[in-house]
């Protein structure tokens, strides 16, 4: 993971779950610092927030690009203040993230690939928790001046690479108070 950036974007309001979510608390760490444990390997790591929001030491706070318009305007932040090559991009609310998971994303590139997404057990991809190369980031903000705001269309398909069979705990995601205690 040395020739990967870390990026956790955190620029959400956390509106279903009714106070900032990235300063829940499980197991004694914040779901932040959950995130930011999985990705301490990589060199250069980059928190996509308003500036003071939050405190992570070994972090580098960048604002968005967009405020306020979602994580795929957070991943064009992410891109743009990444130095050129792949990114691992996540978001606050998954802290069953490892640095297993992301290594075996990185395993999974290929020369042509240009992002690298996991699947669920049901097959269903998971864009906020994957590898993104700095090259997609003309195309990302293409998409965001058209008005596109879904995640999911960051990842080209014929230059992405889908990892199967990852175990489920990866992709727990924390949206409301109740998905805590899950
Ligand atoms: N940088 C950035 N990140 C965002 C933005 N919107 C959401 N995110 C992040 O994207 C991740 C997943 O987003 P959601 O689960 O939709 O989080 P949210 O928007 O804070 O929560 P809801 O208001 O309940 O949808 C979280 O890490 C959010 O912080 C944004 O506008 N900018
Ligand atoms: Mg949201």
């Amino acid at each position: 993971m040395t020739d990967v950036t870390a990026a956790i974007t955190a620029g959400g309001q956390s509106s279903r779950y009714g106070g900032d979510k990235a300063l829940a608390v499980l197991g004694g760490r914040t779901l932040l610092e959950h995130v930011a444990g999985s990705l301490e390997a990589c060199p250069v790591r980059v928190l996509i927030a308003p500036a003071g929001k939050y405190a992570l030491p070994g972090w580098t706070t960048v604002p968005d690009t967009r405020p306020g318009q979602g994580p795929l305007a957070g991943l064009e932040a992410a891109l743009t203040a990444a130095p050129p090559g792949w990114v691992a991009f996540a978001g606050v609310d998954t802290p069953g993230l490892t640095p297993v998971y992301w290594q075996a994303l990185a395993a999974a590139r290929t020369p042509d690939a240009l992002a690298v997404v996991a699947l669920d057990g049901e097959d269903r991809p998971q864009p906020l928790a994957a590898l993104y190369h700095t090259h997609l980031l003309p195309q990302i903000s293409a998409l965001l001046d058209a008005g596109e705001r879904r995640l999911r269309t960051a990842a080209p398909p014929g230059q992405t690479v889908f990892v199967p069979g990852l175990d489920a705990a990866y992709f727990r995601n924390v949206n409301r108070v109740g998905d805590l205690d899950a």
